[in-house]
């Protein structure tokens, strides 16, 4: 997992970074530019391109003064560097970068105001204006330079951070940034790239090593840790030889009501698909024609039968599609004491009920979306506070909180957020939060503990998403056609040996 940083966490590691190696700060500079030249020239290959660098007079604006030389020094001919002037402030590796840049033949136009700025007629724009440094919103001439590179309408891809996102903290729903289409972020993502807030700002980002200090940055107190493929990799057990179904677990599905048992199909799909060893339905009778149509390596369970079987399960998945036949959540809360799945109209049954949601088994994992995170724990006009509060809730009350986002924020008991990198918009769809349920409750089913389930569920559901959407090229992504796509997607990740 790698640890995400404050913007004065940044700072921090960089002046480490300068002071325990034998590294520069100019030195730092000119690695992380070539490290964005690197990504720039894969996401722009032809040196034909014509390129418009737009820098402040701050360090993003030195790294800028720095790109614009390095793509020149690699035949980008069509280089040409505009400078805001908008403060009598520089530091003083700008100023080395300038000096640097006056050797080259590269155009510089220097602006002391945001008014009538020329027409920007290259193919791309690199936004090097201001960078994790901003410590206000916008305003005047910055604004005003900024406003006319967006409405110029060409593909920017920005230094670092868009000039005006801030790299933490809460973000205000309307604040004006750069729209960039590409961000090449350096040493780490920043905390804002994974809040819906930064959508117009961000569309992809890249992540770049320009040396800074990874011990030290890991060793840096931080509640944010994104998680990665090798993390998966250390917690996935593969299939053993003589292993048999009893191995992986028998998994109830307490879901769907006559008018919405697709629910119920998606998530017990979802469950067989992960790998538990039996998965049961607790569905309605009217169901079960369908059940044995479209899963028939389900097994079906009556409300009644379930009275005298909850030891026989080892995980239960509850809410998809539930609707009148909520009371289940509460049998269920009084028979079993092993975490659960509670998810959908189980969670809007707890928000109507609140009382019940410190009953729930310790550790158990609650999958709410934004609306049913709002409805269990009060309105948030921001996801900074959101996730705020699903940590604090998640201490709180020993659970683990699976708010569900783009990029979904799993609140764990220790007070850690994780963040999960896979998942894409086409997968934005319903049905999708049954899956996410079908999976955890079958990773619980064979055993793995609460945070690693959540861990793998989320990884791999998103990971599922971003094959069809990337390697078939789906724009769309039925939540049906996710369920099949799983086990190859583990195949994938963990090929047999
Ligand atoms: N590890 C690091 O921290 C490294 C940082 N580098 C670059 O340095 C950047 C940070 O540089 P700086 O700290 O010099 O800051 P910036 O270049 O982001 O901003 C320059 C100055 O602008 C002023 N400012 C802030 N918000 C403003 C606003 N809304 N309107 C007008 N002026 C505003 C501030 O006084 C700030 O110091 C990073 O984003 C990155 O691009 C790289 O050169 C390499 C290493
Ligand atoms: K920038």
């Amino acid at each position: 997992m790698k640890t995400i940083l404050t913007a004065a966490q940044t700072r921090e590691a960089d002046r480490y970074t300068i002071e325990t190696t034998p590294i520069a700060s100019i030195d730092l500079m000119e690695n992380a530019s070539l490290a964005f030249v690197t990504v720039f020239m894969q996401l722009y290959p032809d040196k034909n391109t014509q390129v418009l660098i737009c820098c402040g007079t701050g360090n993003n604006g030195g790294d800028g003064l720095a790109i614009a030389r390095l793509l020149q020094e690699h035949s980008y001919d069509g280089v040409a560097v505009w400078i805001a002037r908008f403060s009598e402030r520089e530091s003083d590796e700008f100023a080395t970068n300038v000096a640097r840049l006056y050797n080259t033949p590269i155009p510089i136009t220097e602006f002391f105001t945001g008014d009538e700025l020329p027409a920007i007629r290259q193919r791309v724009v690199i936004d090097a204006l201001l960078g994790s440094g901003l410590n206000k919103p916008l305003q005047g001439d910055w604004l005003r330079m900024v406003e006319h590179i967006n409405q110029a309408g060409k593909p920017i891809v920005a230094v670092d951070i868009p000039t005006g996102l801030r790299a933490d903290g809460m973000l205000p729903q309307e604040e004006p940034t750069i729209q960039a289409h590409h961000v090449i972020s350096f040493q780490r993502p920043k905390l804002s790239f994974f809040f819906p807030e930064s959508a117009n700002a961000v569309e992809r980002f890249h992540v770049v090593d320009i040396g800074l200090n990874e011990p030290f940055i890991e060793k840096l107190p931080s509640d944010f840790k994104l998680i990665e493929s090798s993390d998966i990799q250390q917690i996935y057990r593969n299939r053993k030889p003589f292993s048999h179904k009893g191995t992986y677990g028998h998994a109830l599905i307490i879901a769907g009501d006559t008018n919405t048992l697709g629910a119920a199909l998606l998530a017990c799909g979802a469950c067989l698909y992960s790998g538990a060893g039996l998965t049961s339905a607790c569905i309605p009778p009217t169901g079960l024609t369908a059940l044995n149509a479209h899963l028939p390596e389900v097994m079906y369970c009556t409300e009644e039968e379930l009275l005298t079987m909850w030891d026989r399960f080892d995980a239960i998945g509850i809410g998809p599609g539930l609707g009148q036949r909520i009371s289940l959540l509460e049998d269920c809360m009084a028979h079993t004491h092993k975490p659960m799945v509670v998810d959908a109209d189980a969670l809007t049954f707890l928000s109507q009920n609140k009382g019940l949601v410190d009953g729930l088994p310790k550790h158990s994992i609650l999958t709410p979306h934004m609306k049913e995170f709002d409805r269990l724990f009060g309105a948030h006009d921001s996801w900074w506070d959101r996730v705020q509060t699903a940590r604090e809730q998640a201490m709180a009350l020993q659970l683990i909180i699976l708010l569900k986002n783009q990029y979904t924020f799993i609140a764990l008991p220790d007070g850690n957020v994780l963040i999960n990198p896979t998942g894409n918009p086409a997968m934005a769809s319903g049905g999708m939060g049954d899956v996410l349920t079908g999976m955890l409750t079958a990773f619980l089913a064979q055993g793995y503990p609460p945070r690693d389930a959540a861990i793998l569920a989320c990884y791999l559901h998103g990971a599922a998403g971003d094959r069809l959407a990337t390697d078939s090229g789906m724009a769309v992504v039925p939540a049906r056609q996710l369920i099949q796509a799983i086990p190859s997607t583990f195949g994938n990740l963990f090929p047999p040996h």
